[in-house]
């Protein structure tokens, strides 16, 4: 994922390719190229701002069982709400057809539709602007050639994953329409969380290499590093794991910490057969394994910040980036704790949810400050400022 091969620094990557299109000429000017790189990571920050905005609005809408509420896969069409009683009765008549209606809902009116229907119409607002706030902007930086040639796959790649994304959220709603279902299917909620942070973490790193093209001059301790790659490594599998709490609402069970009825493994525990039903549906376990990654996430943040404190004063920045990330798996260790002791509020859920994407861009932040450098002599070092 490393931009520094190819853009290092930027203005010399921009210098290194001649924009095709018509418009400024990146490659006369290094300054000009730094301004654009500036440019970029600024607008891909705004991106990263809304996608971290939609995965709140997707924790809220799953959390008020809203999302299933509208049937239909229209992109376009769908960008406005209904506008009469008859198109709100023949969404309301769709809604009335699938069991969650006839299990959960049933009878609560078109004014209960009309409460379950707004998060859900948000949040697919939200994408679409999301989209809109990509493309944009993607199309007159590059038609003003301000995108270093070297960027623009990546860029292009991002744009299919954003479309991706949307495809994603459809194939996981249209799993809740199943027959005997009254919620989608675990396994594609947790893809279309796992795509939603993928795409943010592609995002934030790549602004982050815009705006620090070289890695910091002085190389980090091999054992920060590992410590820093232990806690992002085991803070994605967290979210993962967390995504099955969600998916099977195994926060409803087990609302005590640290025990789990009275146990530290609960009794529950592996009793499902084939043995890897439990990783994924077995309501104790799948809990029991969220807590255990949560808490080894901790444990491994605080072994970072101690390799940081340890290391040469001189590496404040690094010490900085690394007691934050510390702090974010802290707060967020103490959300998910209150969240399962208070069983699941709505608010509370959602702050948990949003709260996993400040671990996932403190644990990048750090990750991009302790980059090495390409080692030399692999052609990407030689070329200097
Ligand atoms: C490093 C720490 C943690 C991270 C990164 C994390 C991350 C996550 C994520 C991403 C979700 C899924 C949200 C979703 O898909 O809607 C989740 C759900 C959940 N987590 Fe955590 N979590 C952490 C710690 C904890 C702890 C310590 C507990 C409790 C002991 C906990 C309890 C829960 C519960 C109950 C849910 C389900 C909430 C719901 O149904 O909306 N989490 N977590």
């Amino acid at each position: 994922m490393s931009l520094s091969a190819r853009h290092m620094p930027v203005a010399a990557a921009a210098a290194t390719h001649a924009p095709a299109a018509a418009g400024r000429a990146v490659d006369a000017d290094p300054a000009a190229a730094r301004r654009d790189a500036r440019a970029l990571a600024r607008w891909l920050l705004l991106v990263c701002a809304m996608v971290w905005i939609m995965v709140a609005l997707g924790g809220a809408t799953r959390l008020t069982g809203s999302g299933l509420s509208i049937m239909e896969w229209a992109p376009l069409s769908g960008t406005l709400p209904p506008l009469s009683e008859a198109e709100w009765n023949r969404l309301y008549d769709l809604y009335r057809t699938i069991p969650q209606y006839a299990l959960v809902n049933q009878g609560f009116g078109l004014e209960g539709f009309k409460r379950i229907f707004w998060l859900e119409w948000v949040h697919r607002l939200w994408g679409r602007l999301i989209g809109l706030a990509y493309l944009l902007p993607l199309l007159w930086f590059w038609a003003r050639g301000r995108i270093p040639a070297g960027l623009k796959p990546r860029l292009l790649l991002l744009l299919l994953l954003g479309g991706m994304q949307g495809v994603v959220g459809w194939v996981m709603v249209a799993s809740g329409f199943e027959p005997d279902r009254t919620a989608v299917s675990p396994y594609r909620l947790v893809a279309h969380l796992g795509l939603a942070l993928a795409l943010y973490a592609a995002l934030l790193w790549t602004a982050l290499s815009l705006l620090r093209p070289a890695p910091a001059a002085e190389e980090a301790p091999r054992a920060l590093r590992g410590w820093v790659w232990a806690t992002a490594g085991l803070a994605a599998l967290t979210m993962l794991a967390g995504g099955f709490v969600a998916g099977i609402r195994a926060g409803l069970d087990y609302n005590t910490f640290p025990l789990m009825e009275g146990r530290l493994v609960p009794s529950g525990y592996w009793w499902l057969e084939p043995a890897w039903r439990n990783l994924t549906e077995n309501v104790a376990a799948v809990q029991f394994h969220h807590r255990l990654l949560a808490t080894l996430t901790l444990l491994a943040a605080a072994g970072a910040a101690h390799a940081a404190w340890r290391g040469r004063p001189g590496a404040a920045a690094r010490r900085g980036a690394v007691s934050g990330l510390l702090g974010a798996v802290a707060l967020q260790y103490a959300l998910g704790v209150a969240t399962l002791l208070l069983v699941v509020p709505v608010w509370l859920g959602t702050l948990h949810q949003a709260a996993a994407v400040l671990v996932l861009t403190m644990a990048l932040v750090a990750l991009h400050g302790l980059r090495r450098a390409p080692a030399r002599g692999d052609g990407a070092g030689t070329r200097g400022p």
